[in-house]
C-alpha cells in the first residue's frame, strides 16, 4: 500500500481526467430519502418486526442462564428442563422466521428504491448537457449505469441481512445487558471505542480507496470504448500499440487500486479481532467480580456472556460487510452524482412551444472554450426549408444542435416546435430487427407504412438484400448495413415520425455520386411539408432550399435565396463558384 490515501471527492485525480460529479454524503442521503417516498410505511413496519424478532431470538440466552442457576441450586427437574427447551425452541423458530421475513421485506424495499434510482439515472443520462458528456466521454456514464448499478445490486445479498440483523441485535442486546446488570453493559461499552475507532479509520480511508478504484475502472472502460469505436482510425494510423499501452496503464491503475482496497480490508480485520478479544475479556472479568461479590448469579453471568457472544457475531459481520457497503456507497454516490447534475443554465429561459423556429441573441461555447456561436438571431417561419452553409468549422453543426435542443446555449433564447427530430452525421443502428429500428419513433406504424417509408426514401432495396426482410436483426451482432443504408434507414425512420421540425446534418456524400443522389431524394421526401434546417454539405442541397444562411466564425454573415445570394456576389457566390468548378 502506498501512503497516499485518496480522500472522498479527490479520487478522480488519482485515475486520469475528472469525470462526472460524485454526490456528497448529504446529497446521497437526501436523494435516498426522496426516493424512499412511498416505501416509508413499509420501512417502519420492517423496523418493528425486526426489533420484535430479535427480542424473541434473545430469549434463548436468558433461558440458558435461568437453567444454569436452577442446576446450580439443584432445583432443575425434568419438567423445568423440558419447558425451558420448548421455550428456547419456540423462540428460536419464531425469532428466525421473524428475522427472515424482516430481511425479505428490507430486500424488497432496497430493490424497489434501487430500481427507482436506476430508472431516474437512465432518464437523466439522456438529458445530460451535451458538452458535459463530450468533455468527460461516455465511458464514465456507461460505467455508472452498468458497473456501479451492478455493485449496488450485488451488495444486497451480503449487506441487507447483516445490516438488518446487526442493527436490531445491537439495540436489543445492549438493552438486555443493561437490564441484567448495568456493569455488563458498561464493560461492553468500554470496549466499544475500539470498534468505533476501527470503523472511523476504515471510513476515512476506505471510501476514498473504493472511489479511486471505481474511477480507475471508468477510465479503463473509456479507453477500451474509444479504441473499439475508433477501430478503423486506430488501424489506419498504426495506433494499436499506443492504444494497447494506454489500456494496459489503466488496467494497472485498476489493479493497484484494488490491491489498496484489499490491504485496507486486512488491516480492518486485525482491528476487529482485537475488539473481539477485549470485549469478551472485559465481560468475563466483570462477571467474575460480580459473582464473587454475590451481585450476580452464575446464570446471570452466563446470559451476559451469551449476549456479548451474540453481539460479536453481527458486529464483526457488520464491519466485514462495511467493505461491500463502502463499495456500494461509493457506487451509489457516483450514480446519484449523475442525477444531481443541474439541467440547463438558469439564465437560459425555457423555450416556448411554437410552430416557428426563433433564435434570439444566442451564444454557445463548448465547456470553457471560445465562443462557437456568437449572438445569433434568426427566424424560420413554419414550413420553410433553410440551408446552413459555410466553411468547415464555421459553426453549422453546432447551430443545428442548438436549434434541435441537444446543445444548451450559454445565452439567448431558443424557440422551436415541440415535435423536433434530427439526423446527425453519426447514424446509429440499434440492436433489433429492421422493424424495431423503424418503429422506434412511430410505434403504431404498420408493415405497410414501414415499406412505404422505405420506398419513399429510396431504401426499399435494403429489404431485398435482408434475409428476413423486416424481421432481420440489425445492429451489434446483426446484419451489417453500409453507411449509406444506415443513413437511408434513419431518413425512413424520420419520415414515419410526426416531427414538425426536421434538422438534417447528414454525413458528407461526394457530390454527383449515386449515394449523394439517393440521399438528396430521400431528404426531399422527409422534408416535404415540414419546417427544416439543413446543414448543406453539398451546395446542390442548399440551392433547392427556400432560404440559405451563410455562416462564418459563429455568425450568420449572409442570408437570402440561392438567386439573391449569387446576384449579391458575396461569400456564398464564391463558395458556389468553387463548388461548381470542383464538380
Ligand atoms: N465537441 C466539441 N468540443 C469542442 N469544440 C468543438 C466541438 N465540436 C465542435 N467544436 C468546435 O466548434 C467550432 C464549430 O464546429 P462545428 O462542427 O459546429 O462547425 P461546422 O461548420 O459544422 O464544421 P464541419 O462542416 O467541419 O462539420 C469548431 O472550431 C470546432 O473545432
Amino acid at each position: 500500500m502506498n501512503g497516499t490515501s485518496a480522500e472522498p471527492g479527490t479520487a478522480a485525480s488519482d485515475a486520469g481526467p475528472p469525470g462526472l460529479p460524485v454526490a456528497s454524503g448529504s446529497e446521497t442521503a437526501r436523494e435516498l430519502w426522496r426516493l424512499s417516498r412511498g416505501y416509508r410505511l413499509r420501512l417502519a413496519a420492517t423496523g418493528v418486526l425486526g426489533i420484535v424478532s430479535t427480542g424473541v431470538d434473545l430469549i434463548v440466552s436468558v433461558v440458558i442462564g435461568f437453567l444454569v442457576d436452577r442446576v446450580q441450586a439443584g432445583t432443575a427437574d425434568l419438567t423445568t428442563v423440558l419447558t425451558a427447551t420448548a421455550v428456547m425452541a419456540l423462540s428460536a423458530v419464531l425469532g428466525a422466521a421473524g428475522t427472515a421475513l424482516t430481511i425479505v421485506l428490507a430486500t424488497r424495499v432496497y430493490h424497489s428504491i434501487l430500481a427507482a434510482l436506476r430508472e431516474q439515472l437512465v432518464d437523466d443520462a439522456m438529458t445530460l448537457p451535451q458538452h458535459l458528456v463530450e468533455r468527460v466521454g461516455t465511458g464514465d456514464l456507461i460505467s455508472r449505469s452498468s458497473d456501479d448499478v451492478t455493485a449496488v445490486a450485488d451488495a444486497a445479498p451480503a449487506v441487507i441481512p447483516v445490516l438488518t440483523v446487526t442493527a436490531f441485535t445491537i439495540v436489543v442486546s445492549l438493552g438486555g445487558l443493561a437490564a441484567l446488570e448495568w456493569p455488563y453493559a458498561a464493560a461492553f461499552a468500554v470496549v466499544l471505542p475500539v470498534y468505533v475507532l476501527a470503523v472511523r479509520w476504515y471510513l476515512r480511508i476506505g471510501l476514498g480507496v473504493y472511489r479511486a478504484e471505481r474511477t480507475a475502472m471508468s477510465a479503463r472502460a473509456q479507453q477500451i470504448l474509444e479504441s473499439q469505436r475508433g477501430y478503423a482510425t486506430v488501424l489506419g494510423f498504426g495506433l494499436a500499440e499506443q492504444r494497447h499501452r494506454a489500456v494496459m496503464t489503466n488496467s494497472w491503475r485498476v489493479a493497484r487500486q484494488t490491491l489498496r482496497a484489499r490491504t485496507v480490508l486486512s488491516m480492518l480485520n486485525a482491528r476487529l479481532n482485537l475488539g473481539e478479544c477485549l470485549s469478551l475479556a472485559a465481560v468475563l472479568v466483570v462477571g467474575f467480580v460480580l459473582v464473587d461479590h454475590d451481585a450476580s448469579t452464575v446464570g446471570g453471568a452466563t446470559t451476559a456472556m451469551l449476549l456479548v457472544l451474540r453481539l460479536l457475531g453481527p458486529v464483526n459481520q457488520l464491519l466485514l460487510v462495511i467493505d461491500t457497503l463502502q463499495s456500494a456507497l461509493a457506487s451509489l454516490s457516483r450514480m446519484i452524482g449523475v442525477v444531481t447534475i443541474p439541467r440547463g443554465s438558469p439564465d437560459v429561459p425555457a423555450q416556448a412551444a411554437s410552430t416557428d423556429v426563433r433564435l434570439d441573441e444566442v451564444s454557445f461555447r463548448y465547456g470553457e472554450g471560445p465562443r462557437v456561436l456568437d449572438d445569433i438571431t434568426l427566424g424560420i417561419p413554419s414550413g420553410q426549408r433553410v440551408a446552413v452553409v459555410g466553411v468547415s468549422g464555421a459553426g453549422k453543426t453546432t447551430l443545428a444542435g442548438v436549434v434541435a435542443g441537444t446543445h444548451l446555449p450559454e445565452a439567448g433564447r431558443v424557440t422551436r416546435p415541440s415535435r423536433t427530430a434530427m439526423i446527425t452525421q453519426e447514424v446509429h443502428v440499434f440492436a433489433g430487427t429492421l422493424r424495431d429500428n423503424l418503429t422506434l419513433a412511430a410505434p403504431g406504424a404498420t408493415d405497410h407504412d414501414l415499406r412505404a417509408a422505405l420506398e419513399a426514401t429510396g431504401a426499399a432495396s435494403i429489404l431485398d438484400v435482408l434475409p428476413d426482410r423486416l424481421d432481420t436483426l440489425l445492429g451489434v451482432g446483426g446484419y451489417p448495413l453500409t453507411d449509406a443504408q444506415a443513413q437511408q434507414l434513419a431518413l425512413a425512420r424520420l419520415l414515419l415520425t410526426d416531427a414538425e421540425l426536421v434538422i438534417l446534418d447528414e454525413a458528407t456524400a461526394e457530390a454527383g455520386s449515386t449515394y449523394a443522389g439517393h440521399l438528396d431524394r430521400a431528404a426531399d421526401a422527409v422534408l416535404a411539408g415540414r419546417t427544416a434546417v439543413v446543414v448543406a454539405h453539398r451546395l446542390s442541397q442548399a440551392a433547392t432550399c427556400d432560404r440559405i444562411m451563410v455562416m462564418e466564425r459563429g455568425r450568420i454573415i449572409e442570408t437570402g435565396t440561392h438567386g439573391e445570394l449569387i446576384d449579391a456576389g458575396g461569400v456564398y457566390a464564391g463558395l458556389w463558384t468553387a463548388w461548381e468548378a470542383a464538380r
